[in-house]
This record gives C-alpha cells, sequence and structure tokens, in this order.
C-alpha cells in the first residue's frame, strides 16, 4: 500500500530553507502535482493504524494536513477540524506559538469542546513544534486526544506521547531515504 509513497519520497527533490534541507514532496506540498492514487493510498493507510473508535472529530494544522483531513474524513464521516494560521476572534478561541526548523508563528484553535475524543494527523512530523503547539491547543480546550498518526516522521522527534508514521525517513542535502515503514 506504500509503494508509490516510498518511491516518490526518494526521489524527492531538495531545496534549502537557510540551514534546512527541505523536501518536497506531492503529500508535503501539493508541488508538483497530487497524484489522487497516492492521496488514497495514505488515506487507506492512516484509516488501518489508526484507532478511530468513538472519534467525534480529526484535527488537523493548515495547510498541508487539510487534504489527508479531508480525505480522512470522507472516508470515515468523522468531522474535520482544522488549526487555522490566522485568528478568527472567535469566543472561546485559543492561540498557540508554532515553531518548524524554518519557521515560526501562531496557529489557533476553534471549535473543539471538552470531552471531544479527537485523532490528530498531519503530513510530516520534523521537529514536532507543529504537533507539539497542535496538542497543547487540544490539551487547553478539554479534549481526548485518541490517537496521532502522521504521513511521514523525519528524524527522531519526540512528542511526549506515542504517535504513529506511516514512514521514517532520515534527509540530507542529496535527498530522501525511507527508513522504516509503518508495515
Ligand atoms: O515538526 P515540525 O518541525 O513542526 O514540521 C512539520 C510541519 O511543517 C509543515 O508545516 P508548515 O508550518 O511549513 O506549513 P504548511 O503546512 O502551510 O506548509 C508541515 O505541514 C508540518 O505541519
Ligand atoms: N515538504 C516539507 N515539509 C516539511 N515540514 C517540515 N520539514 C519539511 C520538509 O523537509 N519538507
Amino acid at each position: 500500500m506504500l509503494e508509490r509513497l516510498i518511491e516518490s519520497l526518494e526521489a524527492a527533490p531538495m531545496v534549502q530553507r537557510g540551514d534546512y534541507h527541505y523536501f518536497i514532496h506531492p503529500i508535503t506540498d501539493g508541488v508538483p502535482l497530487l497524484d489522487p492514487a497516492l492521496l488514497r493510498d495514505v488515506a487507506c493507510a492512516m484509516v488501518t493504524v489508526m484507532d478511530l473508535h468513538g472519534v467525534d472529530k480529526i484535527v488537523t494544522a493548515e495547510a498541508m494536513g487539510i487534504h489527508i483531513g479531508t480525505a480522512l474524513s470522507l472516508m470515515t464521516d468523522i468531522p474535520l477540524n482544522i488549526l487555522r494560521k490566522r485568528s478568527y476572534s472567535l469566543p472561546g478561541e485559543i492561540a498557540v506559538h508554532q515553531s518548524t526548523g524554518y519557521s515560526t508563528g501562531q496557529l489557533y484553535l476553534n471549535g473543539i469542546e471538552k470531552g471531544d475524543r479527537v485523532v490528530v494527523i498531519d503530513d510530516v512530523i520534523s521537529t514536532g513544534g507543529t504537533l507539539k503547539a497542535v496538542l497543547a491547543a487540544l490539551e487547553n480546550a478539554g479534549a481526548e486526544i485518541v490517537d496521532v498518526c502522521v504521513v511521514i516522521q523525519r528524524g527522531e522527534p519526540e512528542l511526549g506521547r506515542a504517535y504513529t508514521p506511516l514512514v521514517t525517513i532520515d534527509v540530507d542535502a542529496d535527498g530522501v531515504r525511507v527508513i522504516d515503514t509503518c508495515r
């Protein structure tokens, strides 16, 4: 089920963002083109590995969790909640600081109620800064985090809780090497 993902990751072009070796891939960038078969492979694999029993909401972060979260939502009928990079100033909005290997910003959580059972998904975890911010916002909102799943784990980031990557990669200036899969 993950052959297309592995093959395309190992062919991913690289760019520099400061000191950061950034790989470019359809799942993590939407560039150059997202093959529906690849998105379907990823969504099916996530449904297979995640605990979705009694889950009220799928939670992801803008921008590159959205297409994956949408596919999962369509497959499971579980509503999708997106942490946005801009504020809506709605009552109860929760703001958290996000930092990655090449950027910093804010994420804004709306629409999660105390006691909601949620799963968190994202395209990639690298420093863990984004998912830590998402988890902090959900904890602040009083959600119960049932499971966390990412398509790609880059390196060995700690989240302070268990999470499941579909694939684990090593990255250097020459490109991406897939070193483990969830199978
Ligand atoms: O583990 P980290 O170091 O936090 O990196 C992972 C995050 O980096 C990317 O988001 P980015 O903020 O670049 O925004 P995008 O999704 O809008 O591209 C990606 O979509 C993850 O959310
Ligand atoms: N596309 C892409 N997204 C990322 N998010 C964190 N690191 C990376 C990376 O190297 N490539």
